[in-house]
């Protein structure tokens, strides 16, 4: 109950700001279409950054030992397209892409729930973030975690639009970020291994 009063408390601070934003655009915050605007941009603006207001979400993982899965060979998970949508920390403008998290199976052969990954990647995106940031706290939180693997790779791919809109006015550019981790580090035929692997199908064509 007190964590919803809070939220309101903030809802209502940060509206009170946005409605004097618009009142220095010229624009009159009273005309209909904008009398609920400050509300809706708060609530859009919480909800864009509540990665910097929650715990990080449990990486649960599941045992390949069992059921004679228990071969000693490193298996690469690829978890490929995650879509995420950020905002960059210069402009509050957002960034959207994709980004693939592939890791090696450790020793204790554990690996990491699929829908888990995608809730990390949402987790770092929802923050004033910059892109070459957000990859490396992908790559970091699925390193430290349970999986215990023996290296990550977390590539990103995305349009930023305060280059769009604004600024450059660039339609075309797009940025590229990689990370790696552990036994990616030193290894370039690994790394174009998971490059090539992002050529396979996409989801789309596996229905
Ligand atoms: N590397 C990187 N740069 C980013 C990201 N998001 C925004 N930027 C850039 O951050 C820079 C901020 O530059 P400034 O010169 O301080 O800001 P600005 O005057 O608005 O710059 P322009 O965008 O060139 O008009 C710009 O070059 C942006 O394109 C990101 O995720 N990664
Ligand atoms: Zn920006």
């Amino acid at each position: 109950m007190e964590e919803t009063l809070d939220q309101e408390k903030l809802v209502e601070e940060i509206a009170k700001r946005v409605r004097e934003i618009i009142e220095l655009l010229g624009e009159n915050p009273d005309r209909e279409g904008l009398r609920e605007t400050p509300i809706r941009v708060a609530k859009a603006l919480l909800e864009m950054t509540s990665g910097i207001r929650s715990p990080q979400p449990n990486i649960k993982v599941f045992s390949l030992k069992e059921n004679g899965g228990s071969s000693e060979e490193d298996q690469i998970v690829l978890v490929k397209n995650v879509s995420f949508s950020s905002l960059c920390e210069h402009h509050m403008l957002p960034f959207i892409g994709k980004i693939h998290v592939a890791y090696i199976v450790g020793q204790s052969r554990k690996v990491a729930g699929f829908s888990k990954i995608i809730r990390i990647v949402n987790y770092y995106a929802s923050r004033l973030q910059i892109q070459e940031r957000l990859v490396e706290q992908v790559a970091d939180a699925i390193m430290s975690s349970d999986i215990e693997p023996k290296g990550v790779m977390v590539i990103g791919d995305a349009i930023h639009m305060c280059a769009y809109v604004r600024g450059v006015k660039d339609k075309e550019a797009t940025l590229t970020s990689v990370a790696t981790r552990g036994v990616f580090k030193n290894n370039a035929s690994l790394r174009n291994y998971v490059f090539r692997l992002l050529e396979t199908p996409k989801r789309s064509t596996l229905l």
